[in-house]
């Protein structure tokens, strides 16, 4: 993996070494290396079915890779105890891919319950509040802490699925695709709104997207998935200096360059300006709709 940025000093909650994930004869993973910082918005891409998902399942425990090692906040996720790993999982939370809500249960009663099973001491009472706190918290009106799943739009569903993710208040939050499928302003409002909570909550983010606007308005660093490994990690001005083929068709061409129409970041422009020719540069496209 080529680091391009290698003048941090600080820790890293996130580490994966030499993880190699393999369905059958399917190998997804092979030695990949990831380091996430402290405090990041770390955006990760790659074309469909280069295991994004699996990474991120891997990281957090719902799967066992073949082998390698991954450690979070400082816990080895492949030999740690099962005290240790219930202790682990409070101090993430994880928006999956369609938000995964309980269909039965209110939006409330859904973000009550990781609280319940970490916290069954809390009072009925309490619980209640603290779910309702963290409705407002994700943007939602106090009312939809008592709609169903069914009765929200997809931007709330997304908004409810995040809720959920923060009932316990944690330091990591994983995010698979979270602006998939929403109308521009929504996915827009839904970047500010996670990128203002990484700023006043402290957290650490890893933000599966194939939504350049978000990785341009909220991603402090960006990793590129291909070949079975992370090839790359860097800001985009440092990714755009490389000459891989997918990284330059990705953000240099009519979409990337569409997502960068109106930004003003002058390392961009001039990132843009150096990068290694061979990328499309015509025609228009949505850009929320950007897909790898
Ligand atoms: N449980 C599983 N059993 C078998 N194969 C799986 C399983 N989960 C994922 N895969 C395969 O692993 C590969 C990577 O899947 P993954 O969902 O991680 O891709 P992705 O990069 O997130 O894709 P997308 O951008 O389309 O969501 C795919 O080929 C997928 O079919």
């Amino acid at each position: 993996m080529t680091d391009l940025t290698d003048d941090y000093s600080g820790d890293y909650p996130i580490k994966v070494r030499g993880l190699t994930n393999a369905f059958g004869e399917h190998v997804i993973h092979e030695e990949l290396e990831l380091k996430v910082r402290r405090g990041e918005v770390l955006g990760v891409v790659g074309g469909s079915g280069t295991g994004k998902s699996v990474l991120m399942r891997s990281i957090i425990g719902l799967q066992q890779p073949s082998s390698g090692e991954v450690e979070v906040l400082g816990h080895d996720m492949m030999t740690g105890g099962v005290e240790d790993d219930i202790d682990i999982r409070s101090r993430w939370g994880v928006l999956f891919q369609g938000g995964a809500l309980f269909s039965t249960l209110t939006v409330g009663e859904n973000v009550e319950v990781p609280l319940k099973q970490f916290y069954p001491e809390i009072s009925d009472h309490l619980r209640q509040e603290i779910a309702r706190f963290k409705v407002r918290l994700s943007g939602l009106p106090d009312e939809a802490a008592f709609k169903f799943p069914s009765e929200l739009s997809g931007g709330m569903k997304k908004r409810a699925g995040l809720a959920r993710a923060l009932a316990l208040d944690p330091e990591l939050l994983f995010l698979d695709e979270p602006t998939a499928g929403l109308d521009p302003i929504g996915a827009a409002a839904f970047d500010n709104l996670t990128r203002e909570l990484k700023e006043t909550l402290g957290l650490t983010v890893f933000l599966i997207t194939h939504d350049l606007d978000t990785l341009y308005a909220i991603c402090d660093r960006v990793a590129v998935l291909a070949d079975k490994k992370v090839i790359a990690v860097g800001t985009i001005p440092e990714l755009l200096a490389l000459d891989h083929p997918w990284i330059q068709e990705y953000f240099n061409g009519p979409r990337g360059r569409a997502a960068l129409a109106g930004k003003e970041d002058p390392r961009i422009d001039a990132a843009v300006e150096d990068a290694p020719d061979g990328a499309d540069a015509g025609g228009s496209d949505t850009t929320r709709e950007a897909g790898a």
